[in-house]
């Protein structure tokens, strides 16, 4: 039973302004395995004050200094990996080896990218007798969510931390485990007081607070759409830059020509992983009318050799986050059902043998359209839609026909074909042939998935301003 019932404001660990706490479910066994406290305004505020107050010596240390601390940073982080790991599986049901692998790994490769990136970042670029500087925004707040916890905690503190800017954590209330274990990473790697600061608690509460704080210069958001469109709204009266990592619904084209076992095989594991709760997920999946039959047996094999399991047996696939989200998932696939779409593979209820635990089938549904809510809607689950195409040209328009646009993927064997189908997306991440993660690749969306853009250096960006020094090469007399 973990017990986080402090914040970590000004480089120490203190009591809640006013005690109220909340406990952390488990969601492979649906016990209590821990306790936060939830904060409010006034916590928020205290941060602020620290974060502010540490900004004025931490946004002047220089590169040395702050690849020194990145370095120290990754140290402690490589000896608290395991605890990491353990406390991702138990705050949001990941399998034991993809804690290991995948979670907890991305924590620490969002910081050695960052470190990286800073080494050989340019701050500023003479041009003429003007000098245009990159200096850090200032105080950021961080609102994350629960599916990648660290992941995404990490992908905005890592290149914040290398600018210069300060900063309040606020990570998602439903897995706040590993979001302590990263505190205490970064007090025992000497973090400055103030410049990192955590405060738990709910989106209404904390998260408004942190959006429309005064003293708050940034807003990075990742969450749902409706979230980030009150972070938006709470953070306009003060003007201050907003980032949004919101929903996705990915398109998976599979051209005529592609090598369909291959293709259908990823497209299923791809979604599936991490239960399908990732926000780039390749969820609807569009095959040529001509190949679906053949591509509906790939998939329900995939999707039936996939393994569903209590998080430390070994299984491929853990529980959902909740029972709210487990609610959803099943209602979506009964509203897939009624509107006319096949169970290929899975289907509604709990997996034989899994009663305890927020479990869910992994499912495919066929004969799905665009136009049915499961085309339409981000499920969050194991849920794979497939949707048959005639052209390609009908392909491109199915799949850019969502509000989102965070990721798309295609496959096929003709490179040239697959690359205009690419440049015809409109989606911030575009994987061709199942490419292997790139830590140094943008990411973000195009159109309601979000704006601005993480990881590597193009994650520098959404945390520095530009200033221009008019003059600052004096004319020669
Ligand atoms: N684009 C990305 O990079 C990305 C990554 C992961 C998850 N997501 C999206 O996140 C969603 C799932 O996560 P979730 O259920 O935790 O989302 P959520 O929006 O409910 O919660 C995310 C965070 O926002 C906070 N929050 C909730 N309401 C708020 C408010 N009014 N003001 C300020 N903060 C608020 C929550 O407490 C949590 O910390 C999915 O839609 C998924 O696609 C996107």
């Amino acid at each position: 039973m973990r017990e986080y019932l402090k914040f970590y404001i000004n480089g120490r660990w203190v009591d809640p302004k006013t005690p109220k706490t909340l406990d952390v479910i488990n969601p492979a066994t649906e016990g209590v395995a821990g306790r936060i406290s939830m904060g409010s305004a006034a916590d928020v505020d205290a941060a602020a004050k620290a974060a502010r107050a540490a900004f004025a010596t931490y946004s002047q240390t220089t590169v040395d200094e702050r690849v020194a601390l990145l370095e120290r940073i990754i140290a402690e982080y490589k000896k608290r990996y395991a605890d990491m790991a353990a406390a991702i599986t138990e705050e949001m049901g990941a399998p034991v080896a993809l804690s290991q692998n995948a979670q907890a790994a991305m924590g620490v490769g969002h910081l050695q990218t960052a470190l990286g990136v800073l080494k050989q970042f340019h701050f500023s670029e003479p041009r003429g007798s003007t000098l245009i500087v990159k200096e850090p925004i200032g105080v950021c707040g961080f609102i994350t969510p629960w599916n990648w916890p660290v992941n995404q905690i990490a992908c905005k503190v890592a290149p914040a931390l290398a600018v210069g800017c300060t900063m309040i954590l606020k990570p998602s209330e439903i897995a706040p485990f590993s979001a302590q274990i990263w505190t205490e990473i970064l007090d025992a790697a000497g973090v400055p007081a103030g410049v990192f600061n955590l405060v738990n608690g709910d989106g209404p509460t904390v998260g408004a607070a942190i959006s429309s704080h005064p003293e708050v210069d940034m807003v990075s958001f990742t969450g749902s759409t409706r979230a980030g469109i009150e972070v938006a709204r709470n953070a306009a009266p003060t003007v201050k830059r907003v980032h949004q990592e919101l929903g996705g619904k990915s398109p998976n084209i599979i051209l005529p020509d592609a090598d369909l076992k291959k293709a259908v095989t990823a497209g299923v594991r791809g979604v599936m992983t991490n239960s399908g709760q990732s926000c780039n997920a390749p969820t609807r999946m569009l095959v040529p009318k001509a190949k679906m039959d053949e591509a509906i047996a790939i998939a329900k094999a995939a999707a039936e050799a996939t393994t569903v399991g209590a998080p430390d047996s070994g299984a491929m696939l853990g529980p959902v986050i909740s029972a709210t989200q487990w609610d959803k998932i099943q209602t979506l696939i009964q509203q897939g059902i009624k509107e006319g779409a096949t169970v290929v593979a899975g289907g509604p209820g709990k997996p034989q043998g899994l009663e305890k635990g927020y479990y869910v089938k992994p499912t495919v549904l066929a004969k799905v359209t665009n136009e049915m809510t499961v085309g339409r809607e981000e499920i969050f689950g194991p849920v794979l839609v497939m949707i048959g195409y005639d052209t390609v040209d009908q392909a491109v328009e199915i799949a850019n026909d969502t509000p989102y646009g965070l990721a798309a993927y295609v496959s096929g064997t003709d490179t040239e074909q697959v690359r205009k189908v690419a440049s015809r997306l409109r989606a911030g991440q575009v994987n061709l042939n199942s490419a292997a993660v790139d830590m140094m690749a943008p990411f973000g969306g195009y159109k309601q998935s979000g704006n601005g853009r993480e990881w590597g250096d193009h994650a520098f960006g959404e945390f520095l301003e530009t200033k221009a020094v008019l003059g600052y090469e004096p004319k020669p007399a």
